[in-house]
C-alpha cells in the first residue's frame, strides 16, 4: 500500500498550549479515514497542521515536499465555507486545476466537468457561488477540491450543513475515491455516517490519538464513555453498521 500522509511526532501549539501533541498517523492509498472527537479535539488543527497551514514540530510528509508538489499531492476542503466573490459556480470549480499549469486544456476541462457531475451542480453551473445556500456552497467547495485531482484529499467537516441525501452522496463519494486508489482524511461528527461508510477511524481527545482502527474497534462503548461522554449501541445490521447515539453519561 503506498503511504499518502505520513505524520510522526506532529505537535502543534496555539496560544502557547498544546493543542495537538506527539500524533503519529499513517494514511494509504485505498484508506477513508474518519477523523473524530468532540469540539475542541484538535481536529482542525491537526488537518492545518499536517498541510502546513499552522505552524507544527514533528514530521509531516506534505510539508516536506515543498508547496509546488503538495498543490499536486493533496486538496483540503476547510471548515469555514466563506466565498468572498460572486463568480459562477464553474468557474468555481474551476480554481481547482490552479495547480495544473496549461489551464483551461482539456484534462482540465474534464476535471472540472466531472467534479461538478460528482456533486450534481449541473443545475447551479451559471449561478453566481455567493447566492446559493449554505449547503449548496459545500457542494461547489467539495467539488473545487476534487477538481484537484490529488492522490489525497483532506476534509475538515465536508459534510456539515448538508441534507441527509447529500450527506451520503458526499459519504459515498469519498469512499470511491478510496477505492479507486486515492485516499481521504475527514473530520466527521456524524458517528453513524462515519461508522458505515469510513473503512477507519481515528478518535483524537484532547490533542492526542485514543483510538485509531476499523469503526467496530474504535466505536467502543469505553471510547464513547471517555471520549464523547455518551452511551451509544453499534451494531451489525443487514445494511452495514448502525450506530445509535442513546444518552449522555451524566
Ligand atoms: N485561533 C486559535 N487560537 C487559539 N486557540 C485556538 C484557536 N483555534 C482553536 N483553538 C483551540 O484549539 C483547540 C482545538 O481546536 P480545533 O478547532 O482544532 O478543534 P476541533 O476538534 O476541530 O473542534 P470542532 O469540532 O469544534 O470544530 C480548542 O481548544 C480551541 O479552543
Amino acid at each position: 500500500m503506498s503511504i499518502l500522509l505520513d505524520l510522526s511526532g506532529l505537535s502543534v501549539r496555539r496560544n502557547g498550549r498544546a493543542v495537538i501533541e506527539g500524533v503519529d498517523l499513517r494514511i494509504g492509498a485505498g484508506e477513508f479515514v474518519g477523523l473524530l472527537g468532540p469540539n475542541g479535539a484538535g481536529k482542525t488543527t491537526l488537518l492545518r497542521g499536517a498541510l502546513g497551514l499552522l505552524p507544527a514540530t514533528g514530521h509531516s510528509s506534505l510539508v516536506a515536499m515543498g508547496q509546488a508538489l503538495r498543490a499536486r499531492a493533496v486538496a483540503f476542503m476547510p471548515q469555514g465555507r466563506d466565498i468572498a466573490w460572486p463568480m459562477p459556480v464553474e468557474a468555481l470549480v474551476a480554481l481547482g486545476r490552479i495547480a495544473h499549469p496549461g489551464a483551461a486544456g482539456d484534462a482540465d476541462r474534464a476535471a472540472i466537468e466531472r467534479a461538478i457531475a460528482a456533486l450534481q451542480l449541473e443545475p447551479l453551473r451559471h449561478r453566481p457561488a455567493t447566492r446559493l445556500s449554505g449547503g449548496e456552497q459545500a457542494r461547489v467547495l467539495i467539488a473545487r477540491a476534487l477538481a484537484q485531482e490529488t492522490p489525497l484529499l483532506l476534509a475538515d467537516e465536508p459534510i456539515a450543513g448538508l441534507d441527509p441525501a447529500a450527506q451520503i452522496q458526499v459519504m459515498r463519494l469519498f469512499a470511491g475515491l478510496a477505492g479507486q486508489g486515492g485516499a481521504v482524511l475527514a473530520s466527521l461528527h456524524d458517528l453513524g455516517l462515519a461508522a458505515r461508510h469510513c473503512t477507519r477511524l481515528v478518535m483524537l481527545h484532547q490533542g492526542r490519538i485514543a483510538a485509531d482502527g476499523s469503526p467496530e474497534q474504535v466505536l467502543t462503548a469505553d471510547n464513547l464513555a471517555c471520549v464523547f461522554g455518551i452511551r451509544a449501541h453499534l451494531s451489525q445490521g443487514a445494511d452495514g453498521l448502525l450506530f445509535q447515539p442513546l444518552d449522555t453519561m451524566t
